[in-house]
């Protein structure tokens, strides 16, 4: 089984200014197993060159191997190892910054007082001028519990914070909107609902993230019925629109028809349950769901899903499994059908690794860094902001998995996260779909 290269250290290396000695270096980080990311030269010196290297290891003790293996190489020294990822969040990863500058006396009259109470007043007789005068309309709120963040649990609002940043960070770059994290220090259905109806007039949409399920089936729908403003919870519809448009570029390369095929779904908690009810809305005929909640799998029968009785059981018969139970590991290879698509999208750790699924005779396998709904809510809230519509709906949902699949390279099950073309689609797909439904 290949390990999973969760130890992630920048190693600054000097080396002789000579022809090859970086080779020697990164051969021998290779020989031992060591993937290497990003080079950066930092330093030329006379006779040396110094550069941060970073390496994806398997273990503490994998990093100390490697460590020993480079102080062996002739003329090599290693003067500082950093943990990349501790570094990259030190002091935070947002930041609220000023659009104006502010310089002169006259900046101030009219960015504060006296010149503000101008734009109040407009804004008082005419409330829309928000849109035109303030940033709301373009301000996303990212809410969470911190009851189910990524597959670690119930870590509470404080720890998850890391992961709001994230995805606030990626509301900024992907899509141009500015996007702030609230933390809730309740788990209580009623108090959430009370709380972000009162923090709403603040945003022109609410991002629910990592609330765990069932709490967050209700939270969504009360505040989507409550709110004029779209909301959506990404495990929920941003994970499902990803995960239709993997499955749909999967088929197109197999040359399977997707609504003939059967698709398992293990875990049916808030990523599992709305996979599976977009299948359905799909058209896919055959949706299966495991769970070791029987709550869980009465949710998949009302939604017209059919409960199995055991993970064996769903492996044996669907063409198309996915699984986001937050449980590394829990697939076996030895489960694995010839040609099945593998979709263990739990993060931080899948269920399977796609190496291993793939090895075990899998035509596709991926894991949750691949398939991530990264691909679906920037795009999603850049085009219902765009078109200002209070709602996210099924069809924008639909297009925005279709306008992900029609990107995506035969052969490939999304597109690359970094490729700009992507979000732009995808806002444009759900733009569309908003005006029409005018
Ligand atoms: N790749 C992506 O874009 C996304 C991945 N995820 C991942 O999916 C996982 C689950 O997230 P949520 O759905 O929000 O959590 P959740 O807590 O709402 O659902 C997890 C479900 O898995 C079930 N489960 C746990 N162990 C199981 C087992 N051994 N067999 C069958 N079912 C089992 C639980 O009963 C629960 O219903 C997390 O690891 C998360 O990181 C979630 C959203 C997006
Ligand atoms: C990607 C994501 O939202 C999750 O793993 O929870
Ligand atoms: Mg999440």
């Amino acid at each position: 089984m290949l390990a999973e290269k969760n130890v992630i250290r920048a190693l600054m290396v000097q080396t002789p200014s000579l022809p090859g000695n970086l080779g020697r270096v990164a051969t021998t980080i290779g020989q031992i197993g060591g993937d290497i990311g990003e080079i950066e030269t930092v330093q030329v010196g006379p006779t040396w060159t110094m550069r941060n290297i970073t390496v994806h290891c398997d273990s503490e003790a994998h990093l100390q191997e490697i460590l020993e293996a480079l102080t062996l190489l002739e003329g090599v020294i290693i003067h500082a190892v950093s943990d990349d990822v501790l570094q990259a969040h030190e002091g935070g990863k947002i930041h609220m910054k000023s659009r104006l500058d502010i310089r002169s006396i006259s900046d101030l009259r009219r960015v504060y007082t006296p010149g503000v109470a101008q734009v109040c007043r407009e804004i008082e007789e005419d409330p829309e001028k928000a849109r035109i005068y303030t940033s709301i309309g373009n301000t996303v709120a990212i809410v969470t519990d911190g009851t189910a963040i990524l597959g670690l649990g119930d870590i509470g609002p404080v720890a998850g914070m890391p992961v709001m940043e994230g995805k606030a960070a990626l509301f900024d770059r992907f899509v141009g909107i500015s996007a702030i994290p609230i933390l809730l220090d309740t788990k209580d259905p009623d108090e959430i609902v009370r709380t972000v109806k009162n923090i709403a007039p603040g945003f022109g949409g609410i991002l629910l993230e990592d609330i765990g399920s069932p709490h967050c089936f209700e939270v969504e729908e009360r505040l989507k019925e409550e709110l004029n403003i779209p909301v959506m919870h990404d495990d929920q519809h941003g994970t499902a629109v990803v995960t239709l448009a993997a499955v749909i570029s999967a088929c197109r390369s197999a040359g399977i028809e997707l609504k003939d095929a059967s698709v398992g779904q293990i875990g049916l908690g808030a990523a599992g349950l709305a996979i599976c009810r977009m299948f359905k809305a799909y058209g896919v005929k055959e949706v299966m769901g495991a769970d070791l909640s029987d709550e869980a799998k009465a949710r998949l029968t009302h939604y017209g899903g059919e409960p199995v009785h055991s993970l064996t059981e769903l492996m044996e018969r669907c063409d198309i499994v996915i699984a986001t139970t937050g449980v590394p590991g829990l697939i076996k290879k030895e489960w694995i059908r010839q040609g099945q698509v593998i979709l263990s999208l739990s993060n931080p750790k899948p269920e399977i690794e796609p190496e291993d699924a793939l090895e075990a005779g899998a035509s596709f396998a991926a894991d949750g860094r691949l398939v991530n709904n990264l691909l679906g809510f920037p795009g999603i809230f850049r085009g219902v902001l765009n078109a200002r519509s209070t709602k996210i709906t099924e069809p924008m949902l639909t297009a925005a998995a279709e306008a992900i699949a029609a990107c995506t390279k035969l052969g490939h099950l999304v597109p690359h996260p970094l490729n700009q073309h992507v979000h732009q689609v995808v806002s444009e797909a759900v733009e569309t779909v908003a005006h029409s439904s005018e």
